[in-house]
């Protein structure tokens, strides 16, 4: 059977990043892959980021990957996890051997909810002097995510998991957060606990072993996860899957990165991993894990883009990745 799947580059190095992990990808499965517009570019032409028939092939697909949008990324990137449904935004971080990491003992999942928060949309100007958010929060969203999670920890791999909330200034938001969560999570008999999310900040970078699966609200997600790529080597190396009920949409954590973008040296490692999160989620979990071994193999033993210390191109290290395979 040949595999349908969406791909959407987007703007700067999302064009470079995106074709090497179609590589790595046609060199596994039997694909054919369905490409679409959007970003920066398409809107100055268009005047649209994101056009309706990129959001429907996105509606429609099994499975859609993401390079990145510049500015217009949240026009994009929103809209688009939204057209797949997601509900949790799956965000591993871990170190590899060979890479040099401020923390080589970090080996994280972050949970993040992926609808609403502080993303709802709701921001207002409502006079020269102020402006207004609204934070949404669902103990529907919450329960989904928790429930999520709870699948995520069911294996032996995992004792429970940790919410991550500030709780004790947002007490009706992030507290109806965290007593949904909790509630599901005792409701599954899964062992949770729960930190603060400005002590798990610096707890993390004293000791990440601490933590391993990390729930969070949606805002707080995006940051930890962020602060997670600083403890293992760079924004170019974590990946992170949108997972809806039926589709979800893959896509490395990072932006266009316009100071490096149009040169060919971006890290190509955490589009090809969220390619390898692709590939478990469609079911080729032979595939995907040959693909995390070879991405880990070349992490160790070189060449590497110069984000890691080396001077690969981003081609370089993707034939390196595809040699191994
Ligand atoms: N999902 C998305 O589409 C997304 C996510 C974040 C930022 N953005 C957009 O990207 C643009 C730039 O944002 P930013 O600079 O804050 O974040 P960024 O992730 O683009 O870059 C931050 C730093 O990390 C480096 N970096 C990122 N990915 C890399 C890779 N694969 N290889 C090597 N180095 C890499 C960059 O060179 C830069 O120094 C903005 O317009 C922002 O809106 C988009
Ligand atoms: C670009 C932006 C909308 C996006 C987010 O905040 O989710 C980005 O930071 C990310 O982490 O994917």
């Amino acid at each position: 059977m040949t595999e349908e799947i969406v791909v959407i580059p987007g703007d700067g190095i999302g064009k470079e990043v995106i074709p090497e992990a179609k590589r790595v990808v046609e060199s596994v499965i039997d694909v054919t892959f369905i490409e679409a517009d959007a970003g920066d570019a398409v809107k100055e032409e268009t005047g649209t980021a994101l056009p309706q028939e990129t959001y429907d092939l996105a509606a429609s697909a099994d499975a859609t990957l993401f390079g990145a949008a510049g500015e217009t990324a949240a026009d994009v990137i929103l809209p688009l996890r939204d057209a797949v449904g997601s509900f949790v935004n799956i965000r591993p971080a871990k170190a590899y051997p060979g890479v040099d990491a401020l923390r080589p003992e970090t080996d994280l999942v972050f949970l993040r909810e992926n609808t609403e928060g502080v993303y709802s949309g709701h921001e207002d100007r409502l006079s020269d002097d102020l402006s207004t958010l609204t934070r949404v929060v669902t103990t529907s969203a919450s329960e989904a995510l928790a429930a999520f999670a709870c699948d995520y920890v069911s294996g032996e791999e995992h004792d429970g998991f940790t919410i991550a909330h500030k709780a004790n200034v947002m007490r009706e938001t992030d507290g109806r957060f965290r007593d949904a969560v909790v509630s599901v999570a005792k409701e599954n008999d899964v062992p949770v606990d729960e930190v603060l999310m400005d002590a798990f900040a610096t707890r993390v970078c004293l000791d990440p072993t601490q933590f391993d699966v990390i729930v969070c609200p949606n805002l707080a997600g995006d940051v930890l996860s962020d602060l997670a790529a600083g403890l293992v080597g760079g924004l170019g190396l974590l990946p992170s899957a949108n997972v809806g009920t039926d589709r979800a949409l893959f896509e490395p954590v990072h932006g266009t990165a316009p100071d490096i973008a149009g040169n060919g040296i971006a890290n190509p490692t955490a589009t090809i991993l969220s390619a390898a999160m692709m590939l478990e989620y469609l079911g080729y979990e032979t595939e995907s894990n040959a693909v995390n071994d070879a991405v880990e193999a070349v992490l160790s033993d070189g060449p590497r883009t110069g984000d890691l210390g080396g001077n690969a191109t981003t081609t370089e290290m993707t034939d390196a990745i595809i040699n191994h395979l």
